[in-house]
């Protein structure tokens, strides 16, 4: 089976909500594919629809080119983590695993094997209802790891774990894609996904806003941005306007930097600043290009896709 899943113009609607407004986009394997977006984006409904727990009003989802609900053996085909809380609090968790993996013909082998690699092997005889959220994370990812599925889909997988268990989790995600599975994990926080994901799918009101590698956001959101520091300010910006660039900042109050040998140039590339400034002997001190961090360019992407925002954040913008 191929190791994909494809959504092609999802709509659906509840009541007057608009959860989905046209969703595309493409998880491709053996990288992980961050799926983020503010509260309300429509990460979970997308999920649901491509495991076919809900029903699109509009458009397709297909895992390995087929709808979930053609699939033979779903857990073989993908694994999928939704709701961690969806257990039987009185099972063990290895009973848990055991009762899923016995629905799917799986044996009981496999099920001591998942509980080894998400590091649950010490509680495994436990009852799930006494897990902390951490520890149903790390058994609803074994749940979805039962098939040996070469798609995984899991929703806010980090939540509720601790600092190691964060670090275990981007490791072991990793790891899953390395093997060639494509795996899609949401977030609605960046800071999640900037040190896991290869690939990631902005989203905000129900559609994608951005498609990209996380080099590719961070290029886009910086901008071509440069910040220049010189001690003849005018002779800089004479310079670097004739030669095309918008120059801010020197007084004008829009540029970023501080004081006035600050300069931000737009248009040219910092190597051709340093040329055209040794090129007419003007001073500098620096010359840097603005990096945006991966949370500025993905706040700067859903700006207005935010469903819920703080009064004091609203009166910033
Ligand atoms: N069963 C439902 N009935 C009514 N509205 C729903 C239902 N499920 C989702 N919605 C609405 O659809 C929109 C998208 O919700 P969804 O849960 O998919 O977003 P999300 O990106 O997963 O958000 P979060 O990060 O908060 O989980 C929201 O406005 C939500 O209130």
């Amino acid at each position: 089976m191929r190791a994909t899943i494809e959504v092609a113009g999802l709509r659906k609607r509840f009541g007057h909500t608009m959860a989905l407004d046209g969703m595309s986009f493409t998880v491709t394997p053996g990288q992980v594919t961050g799926f983020v977006g503010p509260n309300g984006a429509g990460k979970s409904t997308t999920m649901r629809v491509i495991l076919g727990l809900d029903a699109a009003d509009e458009g397709s989802a297909l895992v390995g080119g087929r709808p979930y609900t053609g699939l033979r053996d779903p857990l073989r085909h993908v694994g999928a983590l939704l709701d961690a809380s969806a257990l039987q609090p009185s099972r063990t968790a290895r009973n848990h695993l055991l009762w899923l993996a016995h629905s799917q013909g799986l044996g009981a082998g496999r099920v001591d094997e998942v509980i080894e690699q998400v590091g649950l092997g010490s509680a495994a005889q436990r009852k799930a209802g006494g897990f902390s959220l951490g520890m149903r994370q790390r058994l609803g990812i074994a749940a979805a790891l039962l098939g040996d599925p070469p798609v995984l889909m899991l929703d806010e997988p980090s939540n509720g774990l601790d600092p190691e268990g964060i670090i275990w989790m981007r490791g072991f995600l990793r790891s899953l894609a390395a093997e060639g599975r494509a795996v899609l994990v949401s977030s609605h926080l960046m800071s999640e996904l900037e040190d896991t994901a290869d690939h990631l799918v902005v989203v905000g009101r129900g559609r994608v806003v951005a498609d990209t590698s996380v080099a590719g956001l961070l290029a886009t959101a910086s901008g071509g941005r440069v910040s220049l520091r010189t001690s003849a300010p005018s002779e800089a910006m004479a310079a670097l306007t004739q030669a095309g660039a918008t120059v801010t900042g020197a007084g004008t109050g829009t540029g970023t930097g501080t004081g006035r040998d600050a300069l931000t140039v737009t248009g040219l590339t910092g190597e051709h600043i340093v040329a055209l400034l040794n090129r007419y002997a003007v001073p500098f001190s620096e010359v840097s290009a603005h990096r945006a961090t991966l949370e500025e360019a993905y706040l700067e992407l859903t700006r207005d896709a935010v469903e819920f925002r703080a009064a004091g954040q609203e009166a910033t913008r």
